[in-house]
């Protein structure tokens, strides 16, 4: 029999655990049933993020999509004893099955760079494979937040939202080009370079997801390091460079896989973390943006219960990211221009 004293701290213990779970958005009771489906879930990015979307309490179900490949990614998946219930769907004839009633649709489906290759260089293949994934899409779960993690990016996002206004679903609260693994790259690199904990890092990236239309704003980094201007000059260009690195060093395998999944994992967790009501949940997106002229363009989002709750302003640049800023917009209208066009043919 216990002593009222051990189940007075045996409960004290166990609410101080549901409140610290409650503010960061994992409450049981509080948390309402999520689906995510992951399309592309058989891919070297699908495959992992479906995993680390398994893992995340918030979801409750989990739909797997890819052309090939996923009932057995979603029968492995499906083991781990994790709160939320897992589903394969192969082929188009099961796409809708998939989507029926889906919170967050993540996109990481279509062909990824060999070295040598530009994002834009993917434009002609994963261009059709987005606009008839999004056209399901708005046919069946019109109203999810999609997180488009497709390259390249600066154009599929606009795709997308072609594909949406023409089947008058688009709502541009809901619709997110993922670019958290600039931000994730940038706060790895800078926390190198000035010597602090990485996990205190933080770092906004704005612009767009390729070359010179990634620009990460190392003066608003936090925690400040007085860094000299080439340290910061070389820290920009890795961050820009990135992805090629990780192109580089697979040598024709294929692009980053891992650290995108980790980083396609944080962007679904603040969305669901946003659409739950949690307050505060700002992350770097590709969104509709009027901060600059440019139609998209990625800066820090507020989320909230629809979404994008609010596109934050860029705060104030140091002399190069001005430049920076004012270099990489046309090759980043340029992009966006290419995938509106592209929706409307
Ligand atoms: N936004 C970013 O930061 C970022 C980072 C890394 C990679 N990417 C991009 O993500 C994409 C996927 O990369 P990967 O390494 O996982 O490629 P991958 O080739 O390993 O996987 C892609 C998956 O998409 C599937 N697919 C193809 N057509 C499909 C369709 N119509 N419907 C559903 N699934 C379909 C394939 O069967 C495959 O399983 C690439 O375009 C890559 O450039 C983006
Ligand atoms: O570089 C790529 O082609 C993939 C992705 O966009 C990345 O930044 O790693």
């Amino acid at each position: 029999m216990m002593k009222p004293s051990m189940l007075r701290s045996l409960h004290s213990a166990v609410s101080r655990r549901s409140s610290h779970l409650a503010r960061r958005g994992y409450s049981s009771e509080s948390t309402p049933e999520r689906k995510v489906v992951v399309l592309g879930a058989a891919g070297g990015i699908g495959q992992p993020l479906s995993l680390l979307m398994k893992l995340n309490p918030l979801v409750t179900s989990l739909s797997l999509y890819d052309i090939a490949g996923t009932p057995g990614v979603a029968a492995d998946v499906s083991h781990v004893n994790t709160r939320s219930e897992v589903a394969g769907y192969q082929g188009e004839g099961e796409l809708g099955k998939a989507l029926e009633g889906a919170d967050v649709v993540i996109i990481p489906a279509g062909v990824p760079r060999k070295p040598g290759m530009t994002r834009d260089d993917l434009f002609n293949i994963n261009a059709g494979i987005v606009k008839s994934l999004c056209t399901a899409i708005s046919k069946y779960c019109p109203t999810a937040l999609v997180n488009m993690i497709s390259n390249p990016v600066n154009s599929t996002v606009p795709i997308a939202a072609e594909v949406f206004k023409k089947a008058g679903t688009y709502d541009e609260k809901r619709l997110f080009g993922v670019t958290t693994l600039d931000v994730v790259r940038a706060k790895t690199f800078y926390a190198g370079k000035a010597n602090v904990p990485v996990a205190g890092v933080n770092v906004p990236v704005i612009g767009g997801h390729a070359g010179i239309t990634i620009l990460p704003l190392f003066s608003q980094a936090t925690p400040k390091a007085n860094l000299d201007h080439d340290v910061i000059v070389a820290l920009t260009k890795r961050t820009q460079d990135g992805g090629t690195e990780v192109v580089e060093a697979k040598a024709g395998k294929g692009s980053a896989t891992l650290s995108m999944a980790y980083a396609g994992a944080l962007f679904a967790d603040a969305c669901l973390k946003g659409l739950n009501g949690v307050p505060d949940v700002v992350e770097c997106s590709f969104v509709q943006s009027n901060v600059t002229e440019l139609p998209f363009f990625a800066s820090k989002v507020r989320l909230g219960k629809n979404g994008v709750e609010e596109v934050l302003g860029l705060g104030a640049l140091s002399d190069y990211e001005k430049q920076g800023l004012e270099n990489l917009k046309p090759e980043l209208l340029a992009s966006i221009e290419k995938g509106i066009k592209f929706a409307n043919q």
